[in-house]
């Protein structure tokens, strides 16, 4: 049967840590694992980052640069190199690419998000492997994506595939970084996301030295895309032959397995296509309403309002430690919520002086986190 798969290669796996020169062997061995896919029917999405691995190789960098400014220049430099590459070694293999690059606010209107999801379905459909990235270039701060392990579950969610695969430089995921915890614990298996939240992994701060986000981001990728109804795979990029061997049936890596019913992709796009704007600390009560019982949230239950947002955009709903626990559409803006906030509804008319919808945020527009 045809499965829609999204492959996520970071920059551990595409150059040498020493010299930070291409891995030539492993990116070609890729292109041929990608190409085999597509010849059994299968639809094939590449998250590749590098842009600015390459980059700096090709400028004589050696390190990462830390500046907005340079990373953007040296990205430019990189990412048309990296393309350059792909397309050889896709053109020897008669197989077609086409060059993706996003930014966050692709994916924040809703009318773009569908475009985007359109451009890749007709990609898909001519049989093309796209090759997406950020657009690391242009994008500014407030509207990144930041890593490519986000985007990556972020764009398999798009798409609703059947499978993510997160390529990197270590075998698996281990209850630590086992760079500096030489006993930490291999996991090959997260069922759920309550085991996954259970496990308490530590992740460490930082990835590899051209890495971006580390094992944290790669962890968080996998929330995004199980929820989604995806299986995720955290394995290495050493060995991308690994990655028929797995959807055959073979258990190499992490596998996360699909969240049984999936969120639906509105939902989604409220979860994580848009940036909220700021946050609402509940009380128990309002906790056990909208995550136990699934209910709409009303003033009165929340304790706290931060942040300047207008009715209908996105907010963080959290505990009182902050912790965030679901994300919704808002029906009143923050200067509103800060005066209606622990009231009852039927008090909303007279506080504000005009009456409003009875809901802060209808059950339909909530997502749980
Ligand atoms: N719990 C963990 N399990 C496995 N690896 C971990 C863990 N915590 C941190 N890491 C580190 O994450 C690194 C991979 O992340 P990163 O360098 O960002 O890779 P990539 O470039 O593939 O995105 C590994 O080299 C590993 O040392
Ligand atoms: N967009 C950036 C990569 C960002 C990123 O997430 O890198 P990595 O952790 O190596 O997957 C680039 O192309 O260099």
């Amino acid at each position: 049967m045809t499965k829609t798969i999204v492959v996520k290669i970071g920059t551990s796996s595409l150059t040498q840590p020493e010299t930070g020169q291409l891995a030539l062997s492993s990116i070609a061995t890729l292109a041929e694992t990608l190409c085999d896919l597509r010849r059994q029917g299968h639809r094939v999405i590449l998250v590749s980052s590098g842009a600015v691995g390459v980059g700096c190789a090709r400028l004589g960098l050696t390190e990462r640069p830390k500046t907005i400014a340079l990373k953007q220049a040296v990205a430019a430099v990189g990412q048309g190199r990296l393309m350059r590459i792909y397309d050889d070694l896709f053109s020897i293999l008669q197989q077609p690419i086409a060059q993706v690059l996003l930014t966050r606010a692709d994916l924040v209107q809703r009318s773009r998000y569908l475009n985007v999801n359109n451009t890749f379905q007709e990609l898909l459909g001519l049989g093309v492997i796209p090759i997406v990235n950020e657009n690391d270039t242009v994008a500014v701060e407030e509207l990144k994506f930041g890593d490519n392990d986000t985007l990556s579950a972020l764009v398999a969610s798009l798409v609703e595939a059947n499978w993510l695969f997160l390529l990197t430089d270590v075998d698996r995921l281990y209850s630590a970084d086992p760079r500096f915890v030489p006993d930490a614990k291999p996991i090959s298996l997260v069922s759920s996301m309550q085991e996954l939240t259970d496990l308490q992994i530590q992740t460490g701060g930082q990835g590899s030295q051209w890495g971006t986000g580390g094992m944290m981001t790669k962890i968080s990728a996998a929330r995004i895309a199980i929820a989604a109804g995806i299986r995720t795979v955290i394995t290495q990029g050493q060995f991308p032959r690994n990655i028929e061997k797995i959807i055959q049936g073979e258990l190499i890596g992490t596998h996360f397995a699909p969240q049984p019913e999936p969120t639906s992709a509105r939902k989604r796009w409220i979860a994580y296509g848009l940036i909220p704007g700021g946050k609402l600390y509940l009380d128990e009560g309002a906790i056990a309403a909208v995550v136990k019982a699934g209910k709409s949230l009303l003033a009165a239950g929340i304790k706290a309002v931060e942040g300047e947002f207008d009715n209908q955009e996105a907010v963080q709903l959290c505990d009182s430690n902050g912790d965030e626990i679901a994300r919704g559409l808002v029906n009143y803006n923050s200067e509103e919520l800060q005066k209606i906030c622990g009231r009852h509804s039927r008090e909303i008319p007279s506080i504000l002086g005009y009456g409003g919808a009875d809901t802060v945020i209808h059950r339909d527009n909530l997502v749980l986190i």
